[in-house]
Parts: structure tokens; sequence; C-alpha cells
């Protein structure tokens, strides 16, 4: 992976990835080449008041969660999990009272214009966001996102964990390699959603990741569309 200045070489302001449209092009060709881009607490993207508002949004104000151990492509997986947004049918927020907070933070205007410009499609919407709370021994197994949603385009991670063991994030790439991430305090791992990658079990310590998809689809998860077809005509032939 290339390292990434953040600073705007035109001015030499400490502008940061949300206002410097020209890291936009090293960055597309990151996730094409390596299935994801990974910024650090550097980038900017975030402010520290916003980085310390999502942990305790998600972590100190009575988030619910649940112990999940099928992950809804059919995967493995040993992850508690707290919900902001899901999309079974179609986007839904849950949680509202804590949720509307975090997801005003990660839903602002400049961040999904960042990813608009990266992608090259506009406009983008978040359908769906959850917390992955993983302890020792924790993990989620290997998975394709598009297999939740067809309309997936990319998920963006971010990590609260500050010391933990394991956790490496795994993508597979198309030549047959692999690109390791290891994630850390306070990164944001860009992947793409149509290459598989798994999370390795943690060992040790706690990595809690905030994780939400972006689509250009609004509508109903077209997922579950073509498996209501398929559960229609079954049952029509039956
Ligand atoms: O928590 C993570 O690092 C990402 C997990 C993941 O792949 C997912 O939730 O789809
Ligand atoms: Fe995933």
């Amino acid at each position: 992976m290339q390292e990434i200045s953040y600073e705007n070489s035109s001015n030499d302001t400490k502008a940061g990835v949300l206002e410097n449209e020209s890291l936009i092009e090293q960055f597309v060709q990151e996730l094409c080449q390596n299935g994801a881009v990974v910024l650090d607490d550097r980038s900017g993207f975030f402010s520290d008041e916003e980085w310390a508002a999502l942990e305790t949004f998600g972590l100190l104000s009575g988030l619910p969660y649940e112990t999940v151990d099928v992950g809804d492509a059919g995967e493995p997986n040993k992850v508690e999990v707290g919900r902001l947004m899901t999309d079974v049918e179609q986007p839904l927020v849950v949680n509202e009272s804590i949720s509307k907070k975090m997801l005003k933070i990660i839903c602002a205007p400049s961040r999904l214009k960042f990813m608009e410009n990266l992608l090259g499609i506009s406009p983008l919407s978040v359908r769906r966001a959850q917390i992955n709370k993983m302890h020792a021994g924790s993990f989620i197994g290997r998975h394709v996102d598009q297999d939740s949603n067809p309309d997936y385009e990319v998920s963006i991670v971010l990590q609260f964990g500050r010391a933990f063991d394991g956790g490496e994030f795994i993508i597979q790439l198309p030549d047959g390699s692999q690109n390791v991430i290891v994630p850390t305090f306070r990164s944001i791992t860009i992947t793409r959603c149509d290459f598989a990658h798994e999370v390795r079990p943690v060992l040790a310590g706690t990595r809690t990741s905030l994780v939400y998809f972006v689509s250009r689809h609004a509508g109903l998860n077209r997922r579950y569309l073509s498996e209501a077809a398929v559960g229609s005509s079954a049952s029509t032939m039956a």
C-alpha cells in the first residue's frame, strides 16, 4: 500500500481528505487494485469531537447488542452487533434515539460527497449501519457484502478498538492474493462490497468497529425482492 500524504500540495495547508480532491485518483487506484483504501486518524475524515461522539453514542449510551452466529450472507460469525440501520427489506433506522445522532455524523453531506467523488456515483446513500463488537475468540467468516444486498458499493469501517491482537481484515483479491489490513485506533477502511473478505479471530483485547454500507439504490433491497420472487414461484409450484 502507498503511504498517503493528506496535505494539499497546492497550498500546503492541512486540508484533509474531504477537501483535497487531488487524492481521489490515488484512492480510486487503491480501491481497484487492493480492494480497499485505509485512512488513518490524520485524514480529517472526522474531527476528534466527532470520533469521540460516535464512540460515546455507540458504546456508552445503552445501544443494545445481540450475538450473531451466522451472518446474513450465511457465513459463520461470532460477533456482538449493535444496530443503527438495518436493510432487510429496505433501509430502516432502528434504536433511533442513539442512531439518529450517529447517522447525522456519518451521513454528513461532505462525507457523502467524498464517497460520491471516489466512486463516481451520485447520489449515494447509506443503507445499513452497525457496530461490530469483538472480544477474544470473535471472528467474522468469509463473505461478500453484495450477498446481503447486490447494490452495496463500498463499506466504510471505523475502528474504535484501541488495543487488540488478531482481528485482521483480509480481502481476497482476484489474482488469488490477499490484502491483509491491520486496523488501528481511528482508522477508516473503505472496502469494495464485491470482494470476499473476513475478520480473523481476535486473540486479545476488544476490536470494535462501526460499519456502514453505501449504495446508489435507495429503494427496496433487491436481494429481498429476488428471494421473495423465488419464494412465491416455489409456493405456486408446490
Ligand atoms: O468489523 C469489521 O471490520 C468489518 C466487518 C464486515 O466485513 C461486515 O460487517 O460486513
Ligand atoms: Fe463485510
